[in-house]
């Protein structure tokens, strides 16, 4: 279980997460919601230890983040971040095999291969993996990166936006494989999504931030109300129930609730 208590965060002389408090259930689907700026990435970059700041608030299963060396950290916690634009001409297979490092340190093994295979197939793209990186799609590159963090092989994922750049059927798919994650290899996923209708019918729970403190957490049936997600928007929003989940219903709405 990851557990962030009382954790604040400033870029320079501004506060961006005031007093965090939050929990992140032992393999569940986590979506991170709430508006732009809300300090989504902030607090999931927090967790993945990549920004400074004392981290003895965020623990993993009790043991403070900040006591937890870097070696054995990344064998724990895979990140993949928002920005993923890197200038280097590699295939498809060799940007999955960077997710090994942390295994191999940078000499393949048997091993690593069969875990490259492995995230490439679980994602459909291993006829891809040849390609060149910078000869793909915005979609085809983000299915690419999240392959690489699949190849990692930690118990907990961290997902800034996964879905960014993707269609409909693509972020079905992503959603898809990554509720396998959970439920089939017993992974702990936390993302950022902003496709509320995603979040709503692929999490377990919710935790959704606004202006730096967090607004409401819960399961789906306690955080997707009408009056939470209008609060939280700022935004009218109509819940209609469906076999498979809710859906929000968001268009045409003309603003503040
Ligand atoms: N590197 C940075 N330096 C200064 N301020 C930053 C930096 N990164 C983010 N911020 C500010 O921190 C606040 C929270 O940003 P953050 O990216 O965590 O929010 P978010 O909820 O993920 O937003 P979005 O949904 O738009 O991606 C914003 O006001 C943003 O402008």
């Amino acid at each position: 279980m990851i557990t962030v208590t009382n954790l604040s965060y400033s870029y320079q002389n501004t506060r961006v997460l005031k007093n965090i408090n939050a929990c992140f259930p032992e393999q569940q689907l986590t979506s991170l919601i709430g508006p732009n700026g809300a300090g989504k990435s902030t607090l999931l970059m927090s967790i993945g230890r990549l920004l400074g700041g004392d981290k003895k608030c965020i623990t993993l299963n009790h043991r403070p983040i900040s006591e937890i060396p870097t070696k054995e950290l990344a064998l724990k916690i895979a990140t993949l971040r928002q920005t993923t634009n890197i200038d280097l001409r590699i295939t498809v297979r060799e940007l999955v095999a960077f997710g090994r490092f942390p295994h191999n340190r940078g000499k393949l093994t048997t091993l690593d291969n069969e875990a490259i295979d492995h995230a490439l197939a679980f994602l459909s793209i291993s006829q891809l993996e040849n390609t060149f990186i910078d000869e793909l799609s915005g979609g085809q590159r983000q299915l690419c990166f999240l392959a690489m963090t699949i190849a990692q092989q930690t118990p907990y994922l961290l997902l800034d936006e996964p879905l960014n750049n993707l269609d409909m059927k693509h972020a079905s798919h992503i959603m898809n494989a990554l509720r396998r994650l959970c439920d089939e290899q017993k992974r702990t996923i936390i993302l950022v999504v902003h496709d509320i209708n995603f979040a709503a019918n692929y999490s377990d729970h919710l935790v959704a931030l606004k202006k730096g403190s967090v607004h409401s957490s819960g399961t789906v049936e306690q955080v997707v109300t009408q009056k939470n997600l209008q609060d939280l928007y700022e935004f009218n929003i109509e819940i209609m129930p469906s076999s498979q989940g809710p859906i929000c219903n968001y268009f045409h709405s003309t603003g503040v609730a």
